[in-house]
């Protein structure tokens, strides 16, 4: 068992790829993560703020914003991000709260793919910091996420 975990832990450090737009994540090779190893990478990236479930189906996370604007915002700048990787968050919004879930559906469980969006979601809390309005995504730097997942 302690020999299994170690072996886990071991082979996460080589499954960070780098890539410098968000179209190539379609094109990462992935597999299915084993909750050890999901955690393990949720840590590495900084989004240990995002809570496995069960054995490893989907991680979670929910977020409140100060209004109604400023989730949007948000959730306008994670769907560009997201469409461009092709993978989509599963997520619920009422006013200034939102919650989302992600997963892979073909490994039906964990994924690299999930650990890039939530990543790349946690980038995007922090960039969001007063939107104009509903649309404005003007703060989105991709550029930034990008840069900063590649020197992790
Ligand atoms: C065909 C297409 O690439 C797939 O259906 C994508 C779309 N968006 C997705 N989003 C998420 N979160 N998980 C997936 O497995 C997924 N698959």
């Amino acid at each position: 068992m302690l020999n299994n975990i170690r072996k886990q832990l071991f082979t996460t450090s080589s499954l960070l790829p780098k890539f410098n737009s968000f179209k190539e994540v379609h094109n990462l090779p992935y597999k299915k993560l084993s909750v050890v190893q999901m955690q393990e990478l949720l840590n590495k990236v900084n989004a240990g703020d995002w809570k496995i479930q069960g054995e490893g189906q989907k991680i979670r996370k929910e977020l409140k914003f100060n209004d109604f604007i400023q989730a949007f915002s948000f959730m306008n700048s994670v769907a560009i991000v997201a469409e461009d990787m092709c993978h989509h968050p599963d997520w619920f919004n009422v006013y200034n709260n939102v919650h989302i879930n992600l997963n892979t559906h073909d490994v039906s469980g964990l994924s690299i793919r999930d650990v890039i969006l939530a990543f790349a979601i946690n980038e995007i809390q922090q960039q969001a910091k007063k939107p104009q309005g509903l649309n404005d995504v003007s703060y989105l730097n991709q550029q930034a996420i990008l840069s900063k997942w590649n020197s992790l």
